[in-house]
């Protein structure tokens, strides 16, 4: 909003031309302590050029600024703090969010189609609590871009395609049942995956007849085609119902074998530039000049790699969307081959590899332990979300035992606890996941900011009167709230620039804890002349709690 502006400009005047805006704006700080202020100009900058101590520059320049925009404006030590009035603040606030409550946060930061790689998950595999993050972080980095004026464009780069389906062709011929795998596809291919991997250790021939059916797959055979068609298909049945679960909808589902016929043309490419080199039977391009280790292109067999197949996908996108930016919501430990990629790209010739990015993230423990399929040591996804909407439905009979639509509710509380789990960590950060944690009400949960949204909302429905934005809102219990409800926009800019939802999550939670600390404070529902002003506050709190709820993907259910 426009208050930091008027505090820049009043600082420009009053420093004249050794400090142009953009500089000031730079400088200008937000104490932590309301007391020093809500915003700071430190005069450091100036000592050098004024040759004076700071403390006598912030005196002489407060001298000189033009206060009555402010509440006051006061010198301490080195700084020069300005109080902002918070009567005119409270009604630019609430004023601008009632004017177009749908939009509020929403600003044109770019403009342009952006790819988001996101979710791809592994066909014959369960949808793993890492592929729960990337598709949770890219739909919400989606919504967030939506916000800011982008066109993001969400991609499933299915698994559907590599060695592991020699081992799970091979695995199903010896000890599979075809009514299984109708019955319940994933579970039973996992099963086969997981035998595969227990007597391939006694039996290393087992992954030679692997490699020898998978080399067929990529050669075209009829029959095991038709075996890994089907267990695609069985897989993505599943994946849907799990994206369902959570409302995502992608808009290209064009895994790694939609690349299959895409892929000589990146060889050829490649081998034109003359940058494919022999090592060790493979072939590879030579990436020392980035510090970074070979890319692998071709194996000895002829077989192509996730590489190549990612070097085909980028081109795709950029022909295909000719994207401002290119985004791969993908785990942290995949950090390598996204710099391969790049680099690769750049060695092509591609000055728009630039535009790639990784977006990386943490591991998802159980019990402090890594989660390997392999090992069996798996979360199942779909069971972590049913558990969620249980527990959620549990206490929401205990709160609000005639809710109405209590399924409806149970279902938006308990998925949305899982996926603001998810979100309010930092990205990169690793976390253990324990369920009761998750779908606790109270504390940092997405249960606790949805019962605040739902608070809001009852508090309304309480009378008759009317929210009247414009009216003055003296009471400084407020301002807390008012302070970051003004916040949103730059919050919604500062989520796409560090491409990190967490900070709208933590934000949701600050809003939140404000609101329930001013209403454990304050009497909302008094008749008297500020009572449409108040009624207006609480209505943008709703407001702000509910579009950041869906920014981040979930629900906000009006009663809980
Ligand atoms: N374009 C990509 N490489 N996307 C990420 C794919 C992730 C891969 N399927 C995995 O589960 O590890």
């Amino acid at each position: 909003m426009e208050f930091k502006q008027e505090v820049i400009k009043a600082l420009a005047a009053a420093i004249g031309s050794t400090l142009d805006e953009a500089t000031i704006a730079k400088l200008v700080e937000t104490p932590k302590d309301d007391k020093m202020g809500d915003y700071a100009f430190p005069t450091f900058a100036l000592a050098k050029v004024f040759h004076q101590a700071p403390p006598l520059i912030a005196k002489d320049l407060a001298e000189k600024i033009d206060a009555t925009p402010f509440e006051k404006v006061e010198v301490k030590g080195a700084y020069i703090n300005f109080f902002l009035d918070k009567v005119s603040f409270a009604n630019t606030v609430l004023t601008t969010i009632a004017q177009d409550p749908a939009h509020y946060g929403d600003q044109q930061i770019g403009t342009g189609n952006v790819p988001i790689d996101m979710s791809s998950p592994n066909i014959a595999k369960p949808m793993s609590m890492g592929h729960l993050r990337s598709t949770v972080i890219g739909n919400a980095l989606a919504n967030i871009l939506t916000k800011t004026g982008y066109t993001p464009i969400k991609i499933n780069h299915l698994g559907d395609w590599g060695t592991q389906f020699g081992k799970l062709i091979v695995a199903y011929r010896k000890w599979g049942s075809e009514a299984d795998v109708k019955r319940d596809p994933i579970h039973y291919l996992v099963k086969y995956y997981v035998q595969f991997h227990e007597e391939a250790e006694t039996q290393p021939e087992l992954d030679e007849e692997a490699r020898a059916v998978f080399k067929q797959l990529e050669d075209g055979d009829p029959e095991v085609h038709q075996l890994w068609s089907w267990f695609r298909e069985e897989s993505l049945k599943e994946f849907q119902r799990i994206y369902k679960e959570l409302g995502i909808e992608f808009d290209s589902y064009k895994g790694e074998a939609f690349y299959n016929d895409k892929m000589d043309a990146v060889t050829d490419a490649l081998e034109q530039k003359g940058l494919l080199k022999e090592s060790q039977g493979a072939e590879i391009v030579d990436l020392s000049k980035y510090d970074l280790n070979p890319a692998l292109i071709r194996k000895s067999d002829g077989a192509t790699l996730y590489m190549t197949r990612d070097l085909a996908a980028a081109i795709y996108r950029h022909d295909q969307y000719h994207f401002v930016q290119s985004l791969y919501v993908v785990g942290n430990e995949q950090r390598e081959h996204f710099q391969q990629l790049k680099a690769v790209l750049k060695e092509m010739g591609n000055d728009w590899a630039d535009n790639i990015h990784h977006i990386p993230f943490g591991l998802i423990t159980a019990n402090g332990k890594k989660l390997s399929t392999r090992k069996g040591n798996i979360i199942l996804l779909e069971k972590v979300l049913k558990d969620a909407v249980a527990l959620a439905k549990q206490q929401i009979a205990e709160k609000h035992p005639d809710l109405a639509n209590a399924d409806q509710v149970a279902h938006e509380v308990g998925v949305g606890a899982v996926v603001f789990h998810d979100l309010k960590n930092e990205r990169l950060d690793n976390f253990d996941f324990n369920l009761e944690e998750v779908v606790r009400f109270e504390g940092e949960t997405g249960p606790y900011v949805q019962y605040t949204n739902a608070r809001a909302n009852s508090i309304l429905k309480k009378t008759d009167q009317q929210p009247v934005a414009e009216v003055a809102l003296t009471d400084a219990a407020a301002w807390p709230v008012l302070k970051a409800l003004a916040d949103y926009p730059d919050v919604i800019a500062r989520a796409l620039r560090e491409y990190e939802p967490s900070v709208i999550a933590k934000y949701a939670l600050r809003l939140a804890k404000a609101f329930n600390q001013y209403y454990a404070n304050v009497k909302v529902l008094v008749d008297d002349a500020e009572l449409p002003a108040r009624l207006a506050m609480v209505k943008a709190v709703s407001t702000v709690l509910t579009d950041a709820l869906h920014t981040l993907g979930v629900g906000a259910p009006a009663e809980m």
